[in-house]
């Protein structure tokens, strides 16, 4: 275990960087400078930037709701890291480790702790992201890893909603002592060692929110959904085993918390996109292309090859596989499914 000091004095004197002004890292951002002075987010779209600096506000995705004042933002990569002592990563999954690699570790002035707020994997080379920090972050600046995840839409975040979150790091001493940073009257932190189990948690929720949408588009009720829900659970159980962790680790906020949210929500890309593959029952182009940031697509092929090389059996990921890959109808494929019929 690393010799690390924490600050005991509140307000915090930490400064907080958040890579990424899209709707978590804004809404992460806000809740953060509630609690701790020097909160700077860093983008990439001058627009929205300028939104949050001179507005208070990103109208993109939260509409004419005010941010706190003291919440600042920044194009310059430089200012965002000349300071910082725990940096927050917020960006979509595919363009992970080049940010760390290109903007973060070039510009950084001393060590920090790094939190991965991201959904998905490395897809290239099929990797979780906290192990994509430690695999670019040198170990003399890299302070410790950590996950923050739960069931938490980010514009029920910015809209002050009461909301439960893991805090995970291999490390719990250093999860333990940079919660209470993360705490505010309405965001509350357990935290784990399981980091590992926590990110595929967060992975598998966003595909199998894509078939609990597909499911409901189809026009299955109650029942059907509650089926295929408890299935999940199932599935989540196997894939934490695979990786050595207690199953139990799925009551924590990322597992069945967030599952529940973003499973039966049309707040959730995830939902969403599969509520419309399920209302035209088929996928199509059309319907891929117009979401922007929906990790749970690329991890379906990604968690299906898997357990085929681990010998385990999902069977919803292979249904997952045989709408989204095979384009064969989701009717066709539920149907057969609810009859127990496998393919
Ligand atoms: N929106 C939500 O409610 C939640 C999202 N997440 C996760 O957070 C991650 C980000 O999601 P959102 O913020 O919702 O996505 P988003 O699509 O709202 O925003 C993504 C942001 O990343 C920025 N970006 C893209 N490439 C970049 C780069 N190379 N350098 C700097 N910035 C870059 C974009 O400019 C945009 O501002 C995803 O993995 C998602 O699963 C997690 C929890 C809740
Ligand atoms: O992960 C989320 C909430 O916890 C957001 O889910 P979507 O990416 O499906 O919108």
């Amino acid at each position: 275990m690393k010799n690390i000091n924490f600050r005991n004095d509140f307000l915090s004197d930490y400064n907080f960087t958040i890579i990424g002004s899209g709707a978590f890292g804004t809404a992460v951002a806000n809740f953060l400078v509630s609690k701790n002075d020097n909160v700077i987010i860093y983008g990439i779209d001058e627009k929205e930037i300028s939104d949050i600096q001179n507005n208070h506000k990103n109208t993109k995705y939260f509409e004419s709701i005010k941010l706190k004042a003291k919440l600042k933002a920044t194009t310059d990569i430089k200012r965002a890291l000349q300071d910082a002592d725990i940096i927050l990563i917020a960006i979509p999954s595919h363009s992970f480790r080049d940010v760390l690699r290109k903007n973060i570790l070039p510009n950084m002035k001393k060590p920090a702790y790094f939190v991965n707020l991201a959904k998905g994997l490395d897809y290239l080379e099929i990797k979780f992201l906290n192990q994509i920090i430690e695999e670019e972050i040198p170990q003399k600046m890299n302070l410790g890893v950590l996950k923050l995840s739960g069931p938490s839409f980010a514009k029920e975040l910015v809209e002050e909603e009461p909301t439960k979150f893991v805090l995970a790091c291999k490390d719990i001493e250093i999860a333990n002592n940079l919660k209470k940073y993360f705490e505010t009257e309405y965001t509350k932190i357990v935290t784990s060692n399981a980091i590992v189990g926590i990110e595929a948690l967060s992975v598998i929720k966003n595909s199998l929110a894509i078939l609990l949408g597909i499911v409901n588009g189809l026009g299955y009720g109650m029942n059907s959904r509650a089926y295929i829900f408890t299935e999940s659970l199932e599935e989540m159980k196997k894939i934490v085993k695979l990786y050595g962790f207690d199953e139990n680790i799925i009551f924590l906020p990322a597992g069945v918390g967030d599952l529940y949210l973003t499973g039966n929500s049309k707040k959730s890309r995830n939902f969403s996109v599969g509520y419309k593959i399920g209302k035209a029952n088929k996928v199509n182009k059309k319907i891929l292309n117009s979401f922007v940031t929906i990790e749970g697509l690329r991890s379906i092929e990604i968690i299906f090859s898997l357990a085929i090389k681990k010998g385990i059996k999902l069977n919803l990921f292979n249904l997952l596989y045989n709408i989204t890959y095979k384009n064969i109808r989701p009717s066709e494929v539920m149907d057969q499914f609810f009859k127990g019929i496998d393919k």
